[in-house]
């Protein structure tokens, strides 16, 4: 059986990321959010885009005000928003507005604390250095520069720099589409009564929450049967539908467990049939070509715990990847103090899950209450880490250290 990261590097060897010469799209800069650039966005002008004043004072000539006091004729007032009218000449100055454009003759701004204003006259109190306050054309970025490199996501500032660089629009990788689907005689929906024997189908829910948590599109196509025929139409649809599918349930060794066999039916390489973890142990891995790229199968363990830490540590990287991010796919790992003692059966790698706060002292780690079963996914609600016990190990003592995946 593969280890965690044995099984990890697999799965990314697999991913064929989407292609900046046929998953593109545009959007609006307002709809851009959270959206991967496809191609690199390069500025079409100087940033600052001329020299301007960064304090409310006057500009002037550097070798008028060498030595103070001196007293300077104002031959103008420069607003932010407006060009400057006049080349300043010998024993000028220009009142000047933060922002705004530096006139032609002067390098320096005086700002308006260190002067004295009589009139049409200004004093300056104290000899600035050269440039003093004056923000100079293309300082911060010169036009033809990269301002974001393809393949980062788009957060908030990166918004900011695109409009500042006049680019209403973006090309961005399109959404991964990626079909879900839930196996089981057992399950039903939410808003139907429950029979004895009968379980609701939270899987479906939080996957596609998941999905769409992780910038992907997700296409939920409901509960399907413990029937081979039923589930072979079913994955036969979503393959159809989607680029990729995620499924739960049915991939152990029950007698109604027949994913796997499906999948070899519909074509599909089996990559993986299982990973040394815990939860998660059974996770079924397929590949299958469609057209000139592949696409991926994931089979996750129906346990409604294990389908969740199966997907942040395995699937969620993979979709990361597939999308055209650059860089980053994987979940961030610290290292934490935990409150409490932790145990494991030291069998296989094991994921406890509970949560991580940030104090000044550090990382600190609280294992949920109620214990680790892996269909007890009430107390997965509050989770934010989930602490990482390497195979072997069985227990960590309160106040050591422990190794915990971010969520
Ligand atoms: N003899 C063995 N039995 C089991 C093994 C094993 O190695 N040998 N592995 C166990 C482990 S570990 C897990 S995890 C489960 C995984 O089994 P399946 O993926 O085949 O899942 P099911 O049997 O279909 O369901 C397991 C469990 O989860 C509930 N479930 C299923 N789907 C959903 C859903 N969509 N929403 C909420 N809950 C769901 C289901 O009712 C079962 O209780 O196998 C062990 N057995
Ligand atoms: O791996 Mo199962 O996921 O332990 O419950």
């Amino acid at each position: 059986m593969l280890t965690a990261d044995q099984a990890e590097a697999l799965i990314f060897d697999l991913v064929t990321p989407l292609q900046p010469t046929q998953d593109t799209e545009v959007v609006a800069l307002t709809a851009a959010l959270g959206r991967i650039l496809a191609v690199p966005v390069s500025s079409s002008l100087d940033f600052p885009h001329w020299d301007n004043s960064a304090m409310d004072g006057y500009a002037v000539r550097h070798q008028d005000v060498q030595q103070v006091p001196t007293t300077l004729q104002i031959v103008e007032k420069i607003p932010a928003g407006q060009a400057p009218q006049r080349t300043l000449q010998a024993g000028q100055a220009a009142r000047i507005l933060t922002g705004a454009m530096m006139p032609d003759g002067a390098d320096t701004v005086v700002m308006q604390e260190e002067t004295q204003r009589q009139g049409e006259q200004v004093t300056i109190l104290k000899a600035p250095s050269p440039q003093n306050f004056v923000r100079q054309q293309g300082s911060y970025y010169q036009a033809g520069a990269t301002l974001l490199p393809a393949g980062q996501a788009i957060a908030p500032p990166a918004i900011a720099v695109l409009a500042a660089a006049q680019c209403p629009q973006v090309t961005v990788f399109r959404r991964p589409r990626v079909a879900i689907l839930s196996t089981g005689d057992e399950l039903v929906e939410p808003d139907q009564p429950l029979q004895p024997g009968q379980i609701v189908d939270s899987n479906q829910y939080a996957l596609t929450a998941l999905v769409a948590q992780a910038g992907a599109e997700p296409l939920s196509l409901g509960i399907v049967p413990d029937r081979p025929e039923a589930l072979k139409s079913a994955i036969a649809t979503a393959l159809d539908q989607a680029d990729w599918v995620i499924s739960s349930g049915g991939v152990s060794v029950g007698d109604y467990d027949y994913v796997d066999r499906i999948l070899s039916q519909l074509g599909a390489t089996l990559h993986l049939r299982a990973v040394a973890v815990k939860p998660g142990k059974p996770l079924t891995v397929a590949s299958l070509p469609k057209g000139d790229r592949t696409q991926l199968y994931f089979g996750l363990p129906g346990n409604p715990v294990s389908a969740l830490v199966s997907y942040w540590r395995f699937v969620q990287p993979a979709l990361s990847k597939l999308s055209g991010r650059a860089e980053g796919w994987g979940p961030a790992y610290v290292r934490a103090e935990t409150t409490q003692p932790l145990k494991a059966g030291g069998q296989r790698e094991t994921y406890l899950w509970g949560r991580l706060g940030l104090t000044e002292q550090g990382y600190r780690f609280t294992p949920a209450a109620g214990g680790h079963s892996s269909g007890n996914l009430i107390n997965l609600a509050r989770t934010t880490g989930l602490a990482i016990l390497p195979q072997g190990q069985t227990q960590v003592a309160a106040g050591e250290p422990v190794r915990v995946m971010t969520l």
